[in-house]
């Protein structure tokens, strides 16, 4: 493998796994713009304990669920800052592990769910340097697939020829704190238009420093 030249990482991690409280699998990876494929990442019941959590927040204060009105993102969305629940402290612990940040860098994490003919066009998640967030910008996103959808919804960085499927449990993971500006310019990404069935995802976003 070459790797002289190649610029210094967040995602410190080598071979096939990941050991946090579960043992993660690294399924395939890209290596510059990093981006990573993982496997085990949630248990079935922890994607529908967020699912759930995510459900009743909504039931209980119609206003905290925003429903975009935006053209760019179609998904309703909800922050889950639950911290205090055990399911969510567990995966947020796992996640800190996986993205090698602690985890007070991370947004709350933010549940979407898409129906048929909803999507998130291609975009960036960093922020642009007109941007006030600029000074604690993102770093690193991990998504996670909390059901398995039917038809459509991938995640595709059209910069890069590469999509990945939704599958419950699973996770894409990518960075964008390279020196090299141009390589963090190749993670544009998006998610495609739900054709059948539905699509609820996890996102977990780091920033430089803490947040929290
Ligand atoms: O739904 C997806 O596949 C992508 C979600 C995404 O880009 C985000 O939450 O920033
Ligand atoms: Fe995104």
């Amino acid at each position: 493998m070459i790797t002289e030249n190649r610029e210094q990482t967040i995602f410190d991690h080598v071979g096939s796994k990941i050991i946090t409280d579960r043992e993660i699998d690294i399924v395939t990876r890209l290596e510059e713009p990093l981006i990573v494929v993982l496997g085990n990442v949630l248990s079935h019941e922890e994607c529908e304990e967020l699912i759930r959590l995510s459900t009743d927040k909504m039931k209980r204060s119609k206003i905290g669920m925003t429903r975009e009105e935006n053209e760019l993102r179609t998904s309703s969305s909800m922050f889950i800052e639950e911290s205090e629940n055990e399911i969510v402290a567990r995966v947020e612990k796992r996640i800190s592990t996986i993205m090698n940040i602690p985890i007070e860098h991370g947004e709350g994490l933010q549940i979407l769910q898409y129906t048929p003919g909803q999507q998130y066009k291609a975009h960036y998640d960093f922020f642009s340097s007109s941007s006030k967030m600029v000074n604690n910008n993102r770093i690193s996103t991990l998504v996670m697939y909390l059901n398995d959808v039917e038809q459509g919804g991938e995640t595709f960085f059209p910069k890069l020829n590469l999509s990945v499927t939704p599958k419950k449990g699973m996770a894409v993971y990518f960075e964008y704190f390279y020196n090299d500006q141009a390589l963090n310019d190749l993670t544009l990404h998006g998610g495609a238009p739900v054709i059948t069935g539905e699509k609820w995802v996890a996102t977990q976003w780091m920033r430089k420093q803490r947040i929290r």
